[in-house]
């Protein structure tokens, strides 16, 4: 397979609430299939917004390509089949058993169809819940959940959907160590098998270096510094975008290794 053609390509993007813009012309090189990027930036740096606009989830205007094709003034639920987006937090108040919300999740999917029975679809729903980690939670309630169970359904609900591209908005915020790591090697191992387009938002940068092939560092709604994980974290930007004194390290045979010493103040030098 030629992943080279089947990218997502962002020119242009703005985007804002009400009169107030918040994206400024974002243009990103192609993120290729198979790849895994990560969106940093420090808080309100605009990546949320950034997530639901390729998602068709806010307005805005520019060009979104996927394999070639415009994306913006398509309806909202074609895009949804093709780009899903798992926010933050999981909307509360919703009265489904952790199975059903996989179940809906399958139905809502592109490969989907009429002709699969309830019992096929529960089964594929127990599967992404063990692949997750949480098949012992399929008849529990969605609103008995604890945060990190709730961030892993969620993740199970959008992985069930088999989107072209997988947007995840801080995916392993409310999780403990085990379960970060089981959760970044599986979106990295399904990116590669199924040559799925993710980006996901983390504010951890010694994990985004790890599991990411590129960065790309969002500042006041600009994008600040885009590359490989060494090249876009840097002791430069890290002062400039974040306003840290921080080293750097790249050991041999392993991820970038950040340290931050201190916080500058005005007037210090990067
Ligand atoms: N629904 C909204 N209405 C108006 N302004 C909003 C809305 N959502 C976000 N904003 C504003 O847009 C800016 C960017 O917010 P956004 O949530 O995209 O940032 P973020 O980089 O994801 O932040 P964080 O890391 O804190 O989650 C902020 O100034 C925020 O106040």
């Amino acid at each position: 397979m030629n992943t080279r053609q089947t990218g997502l390509e962002v020119s242009r993007l703005s985007s804002g609430y009400r009169r107030r813009r918040i994206l400024e012309d974002i243009t990103l090189p192609e993120l290729y299939a198979g790849e895994v990027h990560s969106l940093v930036g420090p808080n309100a740096a605009g990546k949320s917004t950034l997530m639901r606009a390729l998602a068709g989830l806010q307005p805005a205007s520019g060009s979104i390509r996927l394999q070639g094709r415009e994306l913006m003034g398509r309806s909202l639920s074609e895009r949804t089949r093709l780009v899903t987006y798992m926010p933050q937090s999981l909307p509360q108040g919703v009265a489904l058993s952790v199975l059903e919300s996989v179940v809906s999740a399958l139905r809502a999917s592109p490969l989907h169809t009429t002709a699969n029975t309830r019992s096929t679809l529960e089964e594929r729903a127990f599967e992404v819940l063990a692949r997750v980690g949480v098949a012992e939670l399929a008849l529990e309630s969605l609103h008995h959940l604890s945060g990190g169970q709730r961030q892993l359904v969620s993740l199970a609900q959008v992985l069930a959907r088999e989107p072209r591209v997988l947007l995840l908005d801080e995916p392993i915020s409310a999780l403990d160590l085990q379960h970060q790591l089981r959760v970044m090697q599986l979106v990295h191992r399904l990116a590669r098998e199924r040559h799925m387009i993710v980006l996901m938002v983390l504010h951890d940068l010694g994990v985004a270096a790890r599991w990411s092939d590129g960065i790309v560092m969002l500042s006041h709604g600009r994008v600040a510094a885009i590359g490989t994980p060494a090249e876009a974290i840097t002791p430069v930007t890290l002062a400039q975008v974040y306003g840290v004194r921080a080293r750097v390290e790249h050991p041999p045979h392993d991820s970038l290794q950040i340290r931050v010493d201190d916080v500058l103040t005005p007037g210090d030098p990067c």
